[in-house]
């Protein structure tokens, strides 16, 4: 206990911490002593006060000298008496806080920071009081710090000097920064409030005496609009049922003021409603003798395709002649698959050319929600029509052909199943009524002819696809793209670029010169990157001929010259050089291709597959290993082949399969050719599944993946036996520079695919064109 000088500080609280400056005649200290600092209220001493030292003397700019005192820790008076200079002396105990600290007062702390740290924010603060803040690591002194509020009463920072117990002070003062955040808040949002409305009716008033000054102008006068939506519902040719609507809108519209914001919205809808082609038809021509012509004229090939689309025609014009309506087979859509580039889309816009009708085509890829087919209902803020009624409106008529393109990329999620909305449009049961959610009128898309484009069947959703009536497009052979070119894609390149093509025009290519960017440029199923090297072709023609010089007749070495060298040449016979590699016919994502698996084998054990194969893929390869384990020693392997080794199969990726088992038997002869130091011979291709046993089975997509193989080079096709029907859709053209050897077991592909052994000492001749 000490006797310290008493200093009554009169309607404020010195917090341990905080510096003071008094003047000296008040305190009668010296440097070095310590007093203590008591709150005073009218004549009323608080029960706590701080122990502060004396920490200098200065001169105030009055010329008064003054003490300087620093706050240390709090204290409690007790008895006390003056002293020979009429200063009270009072005992002192100290009561310096405790720095233990439990898990509650941590809580508080951290509780505290983030709430002062809101704070600052809202105050936008410079950091200077956040640093200081950060400086504090005592629980008491951070509670203290409350106390430094100049908002706070006299009352509350008593209160909190009073408060002793560092966690109940820590509690105290988070309900006092509490208090403030929640008062700051309300206020900084009645300023943002006013600000902002302020500012918009500003902005509305200004924006509205202009539109007043442009109708004006237009001599419009200031209606409201109403009178002119009356007029266009009146000649919309609108179904009874959608004028009412429109109508009843248009009475809101009337009723709802100009100025709020749903008379916006009311107009957005009708303009919506009006926007629809609600009386308009093309006139449709069903004759399939014509439409025959057209399709030929646009496209060279696809007979199959186009037989297949002009039966569709006379079917509908039959039963539109003999009144047949309502049977459900009218539902089915026809649907157009195959890989990329092969004219899907385009026969689509013919068949609407054909029909004389309007095309609009519909993308569907990456569809998730089902309010992109339907629209959002008009509750929804910035709620639009779905995709079908936008078609209908760039269509212009009640009537055109739409191409859903992509139907096997719609995908389902929470926001509900795209597809399940596709289906009732679909449906000749419910599609002459159909509501999109945000027009909420019934729309009769009965008149609309659907077609679909998918890449690839598996991944439309099974209703869907049970609606639709499939024609595939394989892809085409050397000779179609050939004639594609020369007919349809050099003719357009060339008038694009500003030239003019045949005998006497700027530009004639000879077939040899096509056929050369076909095989050794492109590797493709579709046209669409020959398309792309040929207008590369042209556009570098067309420097040439701006630059003054004469026609250019395109032949191979200006093919050469143009193009760069040669992107795609015959791999296959690279590749297959070192045992352990073959050729095998996949289709991947784009189309028909040819890839080349590859064993190898290392001291360990197991086996490992590497390029992102699929589980089947991964069965396929344990199978083949086991089948050439299993028959290592007819096969002339070695016993000790598999003893300690650990086998590796690889397939490249870019040439990844979907995940099936036809790269089985490509798997096997890889592995056979690795332990024979057999190679593979560079002519032969070859797909099928295998079994345990040896047996090959059918495999799908055996079209196109011959004509894959056929670009790449290859003569020597291995299939499954079973899939012998399946080579009748082979081209004739394609079909006699091949040999095919269906095959019932690997053994008989083995026998196809490998050399001899005398051979394969010395290799067969390399010749690798670069
Ligand atoms: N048989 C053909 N005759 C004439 N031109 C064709 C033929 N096949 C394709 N084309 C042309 O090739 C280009 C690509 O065709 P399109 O865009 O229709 O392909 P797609 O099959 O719809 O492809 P995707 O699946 O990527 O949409 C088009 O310019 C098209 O006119």
């Amino acid at each position: 206990m000490t006797e310290l000088l008493l200093v009554p500080v009169d309607d404020n609280v010195i917090f341990p911490g905080m510096t003071v400056v008094v003047p000296a005649a008040e305190v009668g200290a010296e440097e070095g002593e310590q007093v203590l600092l008591v709150p005073r209220h009218e004549g009323q001493f608080a029960a706590v006060g701080t122990v502060a030292d004396v920490t200098g003397r200065t001169r105030l700019p009055n010329g008064v000298t003054a003490v300087q005192l620093t706050g240390v820790h709090r204290g409690k008076a007790g008895t006390g008496s003056p002293d020979d200079a009429g200063h009270l002396r009072v005992e002192v105990t100290p009561y310096p806080d405790s720095t233990e600290r439990d898990g509650r007062i941590r809580e508080l702390e951290s509780t505290y920071r983030a709430v002062v740290d809101e704070i600052l924010e809202l105050r936008e603060d410079d950091g200077r009081v956040a640093a200081f803040l950060r400086g504090i690591d005592e629980p008491g002194a951070l509670a203290d710090t409350a106390g430094w509020v100049p908002e706070i009463s006299y009352d509350e920072k008593v209160s909190l000097l009073e408060t002793l117990d560092v966690r109940e002070r820590l509690e105290l003062a988070v309900g006092v920064q509490r208090e403030r955040l929640a008062e700051l808040q309300v206020r900084k949002s009645l300023r943002e409030d006013v600000e902002s409305g302020a500012a918009k009716q500003q902005r509305e008033y200004v924006l509205r005496r202009q539109l007043e000054a442009i109708r004006k102008e237009l001599g419009e006068g200031s209606g409201d609009g109403g009178d002119d939506y009356r007029a266009k519902i009146e000649a919309a040719g609108m179904p009874d049922h959608v004028r009412e609507q429109a109508e009843r809108e248009l009475a809101r519209l009337e009723r709802t003021g100009e100025q709020s914001g749903e008379s916006s919205m009311i107009r957005t809808y009708l303009d919506w409603l009006l926007a629809l082609p609600w009386s308009e038809r093309s006139e449709e021509q069903l004759d399939p003798v014509a439409a025959r012509g057209v399709l030929d004229a646009d496209h060279t090939g696809l007979e199959d395709v186009k037989d297949r689309i002009v039966e569709y025609l006379a079917v509908r014009k039959l039963r539109r002649d003999r009144g047949v309506e309502d049977d459900r087979r009218a539902g089915t859509i026809l649907t157009l698959v195959g890989p990329p580039g092969t004219g899907k889309t385009s026969i689509g816009e013919s068949v609407a050319r054909a029909m004389n009708r309007e095309f609009v085509r519909m993308s569907l890829g990456g569809v998730r929600d089902e309010a992109e087919i339907r629209g959002h209902r008009r509750t929804y803020v910035g709620a639009l029509p779905g995709r079908l009624v936008r078609a209908l409106r760039d269509a212009g008529t009640m009537n055109p052909v739409i191409l859903l393109d992509e139907v096997d990329k719609v995908g389902a999620d929470w926001r509900g199943d795209p597809s399940a909305a596709l289906l009732e449009v679909l449906d000749p049961a419910q599609n002459h009524a159909f509501r999109d959610h945000y027009l909420d009128v019934e729309i009769d898309l009965s008149q609309v002819v659907f077609l679909a484009t998918a890449n690839q069947l598996e991944t439309i959703p099974g209703p869907l696809l049970d609606r639709m009536e499939v024609i595939s497009f394989d892809g085409y052979t050397v000779e179609e793209k050939v004639a594609i070119a020369r007919d349809h894609l050099l003719p357009r390149q060339i008038a694009s670029a500003g030239l003019t093509g045949g005998v006497d025009g700027d530009v004639t290519a000879d077939e040899s010169a096509l056929r050369l960017v076909v095989s050794e440029y492109t590797r493709e199923s579709g046209v669409r990157q020959l398309d792309r090297e040929l207008g590369k072709l042209v556009r570098k023609i067309a420097t040439e001929v701006a630059g003054g010089s004469g026609g250019v007749v395109v032949d191979s070495d200006v093919v050469r010259r143009h193009l760069g060298r040669q992107r795609f040449f015959t791999e296959a016979v690279e590749r297959t050089a070192v045992p352990g590699v073959a050729t095998g016919m996949a289709v991947t994502g784009a189309g028909g291709d040819v890839l080349f698996i590859e064993a190898a084998s290392m001291p360990g054990e197991g086996l490992v597959l590497t390029g992102q194969l699929g589980d089947v893929m991964k069965e396929s390869a344990r199978i083949a290993l086991s089948w050439v384990r299993a028959h290592a020693a007819e096969l002339g392997i070695a016993e000790d082949a598999f003893e300690g080794r650990s086998f590796h199969v690889h397939v490249p990726a870019g040439a990844i399969p979907k995940d099936g088992p036809s790269a089985g038997v490509t798997m096997a002869t890889a592995l056979v050719s690795l332990l024979t130091g057999r190679p593979v011979r560079h002519t032969v291709a070859m797909t099928g599944e295998l079994t345990l046993q040896g047996r090959v089975l059918p495999i799908g997509g055996v079209k196109q993946k011959v004509l894959a193989a056929h670009a790449a080079g290859l003569t020597q096709i291995v299939v499954p036996e079973r899939n012998r029907a399946d080579l009748d859709d082979v081209p004739a053209d394609v079909a006699g520079q091949l040999e095919f050897h269906p095959s019932m077991t690997i053994g008989e592909v083995l026998d196809v695919a490998l050399e001899p052994i005398a051979e394969s000492v010395e290799g067969p001749a390399l010749e690798v064109a670069v």
